[in-house]
């Protein structure tokens, strides 16, 4: 089916594999299919039953404790890495790949170690696990926020060091405390539900959770000030990025009540370790439990490590035989259907378009494309390409369709022809906007049917001269336009001429004076060179003036054909578009 080669062109095929058409058009994928198989990196201890999974379909190669160079060398082998929290995927390891890493798979939920802006440029799709560790993570939340409380590290080891000190380790209780929570989503939810259970008054601060889910869990969403100050016990679980860079710092330590206790399972870098030290120094924090460090592992000598208030772990948090075997499968699962085209239900860097949206939105997919392509090729004059609009017109509330998909094959088709950048649904934007390349989307709503979720989709190319400036409409724009019929995409307009020709093989647009024998004339051009016509439409202002003739051709016509079309008395002006 027709609408497969276009959407496979959405991940780039690994150079093992080779594009094949869609079996159904039920569950969209960009379907890949593996002539010779694709290599993954895993670059970090990964759960047995994930590195199976991954074993049957590529060649798993597990290169553990690579210094930065050995592992930009390995990704220019390989088309998926897999990494936890111990590997910085930087805009180095994407340089040296030199294109071929199409994934990059982080068995886990931050993905701070993960440089998205640079997988994103190179057109690399990074997912993750993102909840096979949350309980693990929250459980081990619950046990340091207990072991804080009753010293059970520092008197295991003084007791270990032949000290019996049972008035030193006195506690404090959880029951009746106030616990604040800062990060309310997943692991932060089961923090929460865990510490109710264990009796302790929880507040949250969350500036995008919703309130009716703290509801249901039975806790109060406030300010960060409010959660601050009211707290005996903070447990931290934002993910690191520049608005929570050291959000705990000497100002807001200062706002705590003198005695608050810290929990950190999510990330060193939201606290100013520094600060922390004086906070525990001048006993504004009575103590912290630390499973995360800015810098990881923290330096030998660290002051905040050694601290005798404060009780750590090496970053632990999803460390449970339970947890890893679910990462290493769901990571495992995410990478190889992303390496088989699909898209991912855990994508991070691209849109994750509800699998139904998308099997609907199939034969438009390839429409949008096939309309950039013909419109940019009708380009010329260097100007080059600046500002494109995109109607979408649809029988539907505007508010139904989800174009990022259609926007991003716009994207492609009008940039794969003009230059060697391969641009996908990660990189459309990005590539669109570093090209200067202004796209603007408009939805309306005219009578049509509810089943077609867009009756016609049409590209229009502002500021640009043409090479058939029969293409460019009234208005100034190089326009073209076309809708879907019986699931083929078809070219209905063209500047402002309206004609009907499938987009399949390639496409000659001639200009010409509307009278008698014109078919016949180009026709017997092509079929003489032995050109396969496969459809030809005709479109006219009015009767024995303009016309504009669409022929759809199966061959790509030679140089002379051309010329012997274009030597035809009646032709005005005509271009050969490649689809
Ligand atoms: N220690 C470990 O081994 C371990 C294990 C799992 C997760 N983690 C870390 O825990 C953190 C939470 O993981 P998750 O799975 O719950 O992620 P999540 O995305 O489900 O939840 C994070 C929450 O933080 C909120 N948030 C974002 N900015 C915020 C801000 N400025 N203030 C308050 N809240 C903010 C988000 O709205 C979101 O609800 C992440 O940093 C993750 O990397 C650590
Ligand atoms: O973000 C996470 O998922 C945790 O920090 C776990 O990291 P890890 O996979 O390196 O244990």
């Amino acid at each position: 089916m027709a609408a497969a080669t276009s959407q496979s062109h959405l991940l780039r095929p690994s150079p093992g594999l080779r594009r094949a058409s869609l079996p159904s058009p039920s569950r969209i994928s960009f379907a890949l299919r593996a002539v010779s198989k694709p290599t993954v990196l895993v670059a970090e201890k990964l759960g047995a039953a994930g590195l199976e999974l991954l074993k049957e379909f590529a060649n798993v190669d597990c290169a553990y404790n690579m210094t930065p160079e050995e592992l930009c060398a390995k990704v220019a082998l390989s088309d998926a890495l897999i990494v936890r929290s111990g590997t910085k995927v930087n805009r180095s390891v994407f340089e040296s790949s030199a294109g071929r890493l199409r994934v990059v798979g982080r068995a886990g939920v931050g993905i701070d170690n993960v440089d998205l802006a640079a997988a994103t440029e190179h057109g690399c799709l990074v997912v993750n696990a993102p909840t096979a560790n949350t309980v693990a993570a929250a459980e081990h939340g619950i046990a340091l926020m207990a072991a804080m409380a009753r010293n059970v590290a520092q008197a295991d080891a003084a007791l270990k060091a032949g000290k019996w000190q049972r008035n030193k380790y006195v506690g404090v209780s959880l029951v009746g405390k106030t616990l604040a929570i800062l990060g309310f989503g997943k692991v932060g939810s089961e923090v929460a539900r865990r510490a109710k259970g264990l009796g302790m008054h929880v507040v949250a601060h969350d500036p995008y959770a919703s309130a009716a889910r703290a509801r249901a869990i039975g806790v109060e969403l406030v300010s960060f000030e409010d959660a601050i100050s009211a707290a005996d016990f903070i447990s931290l679980h934002m993910p690191l990025t520049p608005s929570t860079d050291k959000m705990l710092n000497d100002e807001t330590f200062a706002k705590m009540k003198k005695g608050v206790r810290i929990v950190n399972v999510a990330r060193g870098g939201v606290i100013d370790e520094e600060a922390l030290v004086r906070a525990l120094d001048s006993g504004i924090v009575a103590q912290a439990a630390l499973d995360v460090f800015t810098v990881e592992p923290p330096a030998a000598d660290s002051k905040l490590v050694l601290h005798e208030n404060v009780t750590v772990t090496p970053h632990l948090g999803a460390s449970t035989v339970e947890a890893q075997e679910g990462v290493a499968i769901e990571i495992a699962e995410a990478v190889v259907g992303a390496l088989k085209g699909e898209l991912s239900a855990t994508a991070v860097n691209a849109p994750m378009v509800p699998a139904e949206v998308l099997s609907e939105l199939a034969p438009y997919v390839e429409l949008a494309e096939k309309l950039a392509r013909l419109a940019v090729q009708l380009v010329a004059g260097g100007g080059g390409v600046k500002s494109v609009k995109v109607t979408y017109a649809s029988g539907r509330s505007p508010d139904d369709l989800d174009t990022r998909v259609l926007r991003a094959m716009i994207t492609k088709g009008l940039i794969e022809p003009i230059s060697s950048v391969f641009v996908n649904l990660v990189n459309a934007d990005f590539t669109a906007k570093q090209r200067g390349i202004r796209i603007t989307e408009e939805r309306v709503q005219i009578d049509g049917t509810a089943e077609s979720p867009i009756e016609y989709i049409k590209v229009q190319i502002a500021q640009a001269g043409s090479k058939f400036p029969s293409a460019v409409s009234e208005t100034g724009e190089i326009t073209v336009a076309g809708r879907v019929k019986d699931g083929i995409p078809h070219l209905t307009e063209v500047g402002s001429f309206q004609v009907d020709v499938s987009l399949e093989g390639s496409i000659i647009l001639c200009r010409q004076v509307d009278q008698p024998g014109m078919i016949g004339a180009v026709g017997s051009v092509l079929g003489e060179q032995n050109v396969n016509v496969s459809f030809m439409s005709v479109g006219r202002i009015a009767p024995r003036k303009h016309a504009v003739m669409a022929i759809g051709v199966d061959e790509e016509p030679t140089k002379e054909t051309l010329t012997k079309i274009g030597e035809i008395p009646a032709i005005e002006e005509f271009v050969f578009l490649k689809l």
